[in-house]
């Protein structure tokens, strides 16, 4: 269902959880640029997942609105390594922000969730409706679950209690802010960095992880930010809203665009003892572009400005 109303009043006042991180910085540079209130808290002031401390502190501040972009996150091996915090620590600040925002009388709520929540071998693209159609991909089936496990808890509020929540099901994300750790990243910056590296240190080959024929999708976050505010203020329905580009590469093809924007000149070699994961998760973006987004940041650009964002943090 959509809304010619805004569902978010102008001035609100937007709990963004999570406001540190990739996302959670993206959405609340948009938010504040559109003349919204946003509300953070640290993690060392708040854990979220301690729902007693979260509900005392939504009563407390009362916000219109929250975006709960709070989340453990990580790229393949982190998923694959650890299951039990991936999968614990997620339900719980779920349950957390979102039990948490109704006690405390909170009318909107988007929860962000993931593209791996679909079949790993769903159709391509993938449309909302192909949820819960068959078995997940094994590197993140902790995650996703978690992840299903707040599709369906927010499908639960507004059901029971009518409750305007909503949740976004964005693709593979890169941006400003982004995790550039090795062990624990997702590829984009990994692919920098290690380009970079090699660049700076006149090494002839890089070798990066599994075969690289696997395909993704990639959307850079303030695109992201940007799809985030349209929903908050034109979509109220059950089902969640796909956000990506709508068009994917292979992991190979990724590689060399980032090596011509790094200046590496060099080889790849491919790890194959290291997962490929999912093979192809390129989403269905026709219910969120009907709403009148479009994503305006090409990836070439995108990972240049990326690139040029993570040498000025030194
Ligand atoms: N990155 C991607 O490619 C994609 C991300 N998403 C979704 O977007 C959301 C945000 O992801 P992203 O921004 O990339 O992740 P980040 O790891 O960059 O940010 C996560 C944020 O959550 C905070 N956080 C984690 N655990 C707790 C906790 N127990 N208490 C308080 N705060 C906590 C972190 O705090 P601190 O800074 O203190 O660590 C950080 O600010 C997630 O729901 C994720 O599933 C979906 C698809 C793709
Ligand atoms: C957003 C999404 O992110 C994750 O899923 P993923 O897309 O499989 O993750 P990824 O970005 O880590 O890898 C993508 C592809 O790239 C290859 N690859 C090559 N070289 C490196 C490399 O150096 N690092 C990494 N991380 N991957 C590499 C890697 O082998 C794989 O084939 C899940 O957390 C999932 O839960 C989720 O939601």
């Amino acid at each position: 269902m959509t809304s010619s109303l805004p569902l978010l009043p102008p001035n609100a006042r937007v709990f963004v959880a999570g406001h540190r991180g990739l996302v959670g910085s993206a959405v609340a540079r948009r938010l504040t640029a559109d003349g919204h209130e946003v509300l953070t808290r640290g993690r060392a002031d708040l854990d979220l997942r301690d729902a007693a401390a979260t509900e005392a502190y939504l009563k407390d501040v009362r916000p219109d609105a929250v975006v709960l972009a709070a989340a453990k996150v990580g790229g393949i091996m982190a998923n694959s390594t650890y299951p039990v915090q991936f999968l614990e620590d997620n339900l719980k600040i779920q349950l957390s922000v979102i039990g948490g925002a109704h006690a405390a009388g909170v009318g909107r709520l988007l929860f962000l969730g993931s593209s791996c929540i679909y079949p790993k071998l769903a159709p391509q693209p993938i449309s909302e409706d192909a949820l819960l159609t068959g078995p997940l991909e094994p590197t993140n089936e902790a995650y996703a679950l978690a992840k299903i496990a707040g599709i369906v808890q927010v499908q639960s509020y507004r059901k029971q209690y009518g409750a305007s929540y909503i949740s976004a099901m964005p693709t593979n994300l890169y941006g400003p802010g982004d995790n550039f750790d090795l062990e624990t990243s997702h590829v984009l910056p990994a692919l920098i960095r290690r380009f970079h590296e090699a660049a700076a240190e006149g090494r002839e080959e890089v070798t990066l992880w599994g075969s690289g024929t696997p395909r993704r999708e990639f959307l850079h976050v303030d695109d992201l930010a940007a799809a985030c505010a349209v929903l908050l203020n034109g979509y109220d329905g059950d089902e969640p809203v796909n956000i990506g580009c709508g068009d994917d590469l292979t992991i190979k093809a990724l590689a060399e665009t980032v090596a011509e924007v790094t200046g590496f000149r060099g080889r790849l070699a491919w790890d194959t003892s290291k997962p490929d994961g999912t093979p192809r998760k390129l989403l269905d973006v026709t219910r969120l572009t009907s709403l009148g987004w479009k994503p305006e940041i090409g990836l070439r650009d995108g990972i240049a400005a990326t690139y040029r964002w993570w040498r000025e943090q030194g």
